[in-house]
């Protein structure tokens, strides 16, 4: 079972995003908040940030939407260049047209929940999606304390997965560190994004290689991982 690490550029230095991609070497996707102060209370970049950043590094972005209008938004990351989509669900009015609309112009579509939206509602939607994304704090910030309530989403979440026998990634973010990362691959994760645990640390690089051992070693031992 493949674990990824996707540092969040939130905790870069935004004046040298280029360079910050750069320093999470070894990383598998570069985790992009976007954020427009209506359906979160901060604000961050947009597509020509977006566009930029895909033309200044190799390493796909995976641009995580906390936005309101999610509908009329998406489809243009990914004409900027962005190899993963993350809606709202609580964003969006037509899910499944969306995931279908980012599929088709080429990248993977995923769906975001806040804390207090379950996954049930969702199951249904769920082969539409290439990845689910169980928020860990409440969106809006780096740096929040990792809400370990969530752990039982998550672990439902797997299930489902594996109930319906999906290739579905399962990522979580918000306070994913070297003290909560393996909890999250226990219940069922399986991309890590880590914004202040990566670009807080004195060698990004050696953060992202520390993180994915913990993952792996974790995900190693986990009921649902040997289940497989
Ligand atoms: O989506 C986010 C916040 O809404 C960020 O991706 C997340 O908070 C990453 O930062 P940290 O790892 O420091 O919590
Ligand atoms: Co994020």
């Amino acid at each position: 079972m493949a674990v990824q690490i996707n540092p969040s550029i939130l905790s870069a230095d935004f004046a040298r995003l280029a360079e910050e991609a750069k320093a999470a070497e070894g990383a598998d996707w570069l985790h992009v908040d976007v954020m427009d102060n209506h359906f979160v209370p901060n604000l961050t970049l947009g597509v020509p940030v977006v566009e930029s950043l895909a033309r200044a590094t190799e390493i796909p972005l995976d641009c995580h939407l906390m936005i309101e209008d999610a509908d009329r938004w998406a489809p243009q990351y990914v004409e900027a260049g962005a190899g993963s989509v993350t809606f709202h669900a609580e964003a969006a009015a037509a899910p499944v047209r969306l995931a279908r609309e980012i599929r088709a112009k080429g990248a993977r579509a995923s769906m975001a929940l806040k804390p207090a939206t379950p996954i049930e509602p969702y199951e249904d939607l769920l082969p539409e999606l290439d990845m689910v994304l169980i928020m860990t704090v409440e969106p809006g910030f780096g740096g929040q304390a990792f809400l370990d309530i969530m752990l039982p989403k998550i672990r439902r979440t797997r299930e489902l997965i594996t109930k319906h026998g999906l290739e579905l990634w399962l990522q979580v973010d918000g306070g994913v560190s070297a003290s909560t990362i393996e909890r999250c691959a226990d219940a069922g994760a399986d991309v890590f994004v880590a914004g202040s645990a990566v670009y807080g640390a004195e060698d990004p690089a050696e953060a992202v290689r520390a993180l994915r051992d913990q993952a792996r070693s974790a995900t190693a031992t986990a009921a649902w991982a040997c289940a497989h």
